[in-house]
């Protein structure tokens, strides 16, 4: 299977935030957040392994800064690494200043999705090449995420997690 880039599969979609969306605050309900990301997050998947994909984890979520209603609000997602059947995929949230048009980051995520076969059984997917130094540093980390989350699963024992061991000897 060849190997692909994470620009060729990255998934940029932009909207606003509309009064239905939001929380008593008026910003951006988190859940609506989750649901444009996991979104984004399922299309850059399915771009890169050409298969369907589901959520098999949300790993992390920083719900760094609010989003006030009316804000447009661009979710960028990229595969940031591969492993047989499962994709991590990094997620930047990005706010545009309404007079300047200028984009400063409000949150980020990372979810795992798996490619499946049409009766739900995991399938291999391509590997993918990181090409940025924040891809790169991206797709370093990535290994022990899985792990991480893995042992947070009950999927893994934590003495078999040697990357997350590392990191602590
Ligand atoms: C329930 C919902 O509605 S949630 C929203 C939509 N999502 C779904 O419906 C998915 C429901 N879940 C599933 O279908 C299955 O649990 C699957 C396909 C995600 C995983 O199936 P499993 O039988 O656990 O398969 P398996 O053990 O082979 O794991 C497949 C891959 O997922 C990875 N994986 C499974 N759980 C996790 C997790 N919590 N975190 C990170 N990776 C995980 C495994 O490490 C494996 O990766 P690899 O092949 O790249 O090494």
């Amino acid at each position: 299977m060849q190997s692909k880039n994470p620009s060729d599969s990255a998934c940029i979609m932009t909207d606003l935030v509309l009064p239905g969306e939001t929380n008593p605050l008026n910003n951006l309900f988190g859940g609506e957040l989750l649901a444009r990301m996991d979104r984004a997050a399922s299309i850059a998947a399915r771009r890169h392994s050409r298969r369907i994909v589901v959520t098999a984890s949300v790993n992390h979520v920083a719900f760094n800064r609010a989003v006030p209603l009316g804000s447009v609000v661009t979710v960028e997602a990229k595969v940031s690494r591969t492993f047989r059947t499962s994709m991590e995929i990094f997620i930047d949230v990005w706010i545009e200043d309404r007079e300047s048009g200028t984009k400063s980051k409000a949150n980020e995520a990372i979810y795992t999705f798996v490619a499946v076969d049409e009766t739900g059984i995991p399938v291999a997917v391509p590997t993918v090449e990181p090409q940025t130094e924040l891809e790169k540093e991206r797709f370093e980390a990535a290994l022990r995420r899985k792990q991480l989350s893995l042992v947070l699963a009950g999927k893994m024992k934590p003495s078999d997690a040697t990357e997350l061991k590392a990191l602590f000897m």
